[in-house]
């Protein structure tokens, strides 16, 4: 469990979060320069809030007004960087034990040798770390983490340094790993909602300093409570709208119906692009003739984008589909049980 509510004034930067998860694996979202790495930080004690409170489990490990502030060491945090940051001078073996103190000599090895077994990285001991690969690296970083039991996994960013095409892969295993090694809180601090989406269990969406939305991924990728948490989840059809009636709404120069009567004071309608398409016939509401813009080719998919009266709209299509929506003769239809309302 992590229960934080902090506040912290860096120069103009304004860190703001509070919010409370009892378990399972949470993807930190939002935009470069929002706060997710301040936020680690503060968890694993390396920087000081100017007020609020943070526990781990069922220990208060920061609360200036109650005079605590657990240091780093004690916290029982895990915390594994972007570059891994592992000791370039000792070996794996090392590195893994390097956090075990107050250990025996015998008891220390048992439990290195354990852990280079759940990281399936037996046999490499003796390497030093620019003797590995950057999958090998990130193992051995998870490793020297996992040994410490700490109570809270924080990930910052620990696919990014790799190459794309080990990235899945190496996502799987290092997931299969956590979820039989590990029980308590992940945090996972990442830019790319897919890649939240594979791994984790619940968003939390940062913007400018603040946590703005937390869900099951599936609820906040659903329900984007706002312009910028849509924006965040990937959702790239986003409108300001006026409403005509409860089973209207009007965006620049289109008229969406709406399948119930739904009057609320929303501002913002979005739609996600793999929730739009091409249909032959108007036998439905909300399809309209369109004009394309641009195609952005992708190996499997491609992004359409068309204009229907002043309005873009950005549409995922499978290649196979490609040929008749160029062709134009068809309509974009815009499903209303899709559609998001936002502030
Ligand atoms: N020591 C500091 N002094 C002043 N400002 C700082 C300091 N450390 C971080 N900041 C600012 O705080 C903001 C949040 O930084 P943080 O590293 O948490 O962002 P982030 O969301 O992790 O970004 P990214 O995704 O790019 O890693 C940034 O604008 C950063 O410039």
């Amino acid at each position: 469990m992590i229960n934080i509510n902090i506040k912290k004034s860096l120069g103009e930067f304004n860190l703001d979060v509070a919010f409370q998860v009892e378990k399972g694996i949470v993807g930190i979202l939002g935009p470069s320069g929002c706060g997710k790495s301040l936020t680690l930080q503060a968890i694993a004690g390396l920087l000081n809030p100017d007020s609020g409170n943070i526990s781990i489990g069922n220990h208060v490990v920061f609360d200036p007004k109650k005079k605590i502030n657990i240091p780093t060491r004690k916290r029982k945090v895990g915390y594994v960087f972007q570059n891994y940051a592992l000791f370039p001078h000792l070996t794996v073996s090392e590195n893994i034990g390097f956090g075990l103190n107050g250990m025996s000599r015998i008891e220390k090895t048992k439990k290195v040798s354990e852990m280079l077994e759940v990281v399936q990285l037996t046999g490499l001991e003796n390497r030093y770390p620019n003797e590995l690969s950057g999958g090998q690296q990130q193992r051995v970083a998870l490793a020297r983490t996992l040994v410490t039991e700490p109570e809270i996994l924080l990930l910052d960013e620990p696919f990014s340094a790799l190459d794309q095409h080990v990235k899945k892969q190496l996502e799987l295993e290092l997931l299969a790993i956590i979820k039989k090694n590990f029980s308590g809180v992940v945090l996972f601090v990442t830019h790319n909602i897919e890649e939240a989406y594979r791994i984790c269990d619940y968003l939390c969406l940062y913007d400018s300093g603040r946590n703005i939305q937390f869900g099951t991924k599936q609820e906040v990728l659903e329900r984007p409570i706002s312009k910028s948490a849509a924006k965040i989840v990937g959702c790239e059809n986003v409108f300001e709208i006026r409403w005509m009636n409860g089973n209207s709404v009007v965006l620049d120069g289109i008229e969406l119906e709406l399948e119930d009567c739904v009057l609320t004071t929303k501002r913002y309608l979005g739609i996600h692009s793999y929730d739009l398409s091409f249909v032959a016939s108007n036998d439905r509401a909300n399809t309209f003739p369109y004009a394309i813009t641009s195609v952005v080719d992708g190996i499997d998919r491609a992004t359409v984008s068309v204009v229907v009266a002043n309005v873009t709209f950005h549409v995922v299509v499978s290649k196979s589909s490609l040929e008749g929506i160029m062709k134009g003769d068809l309509l974009l239809y815009v499903p209303f049980d899709k559609i998001l309302f936002m502030d």
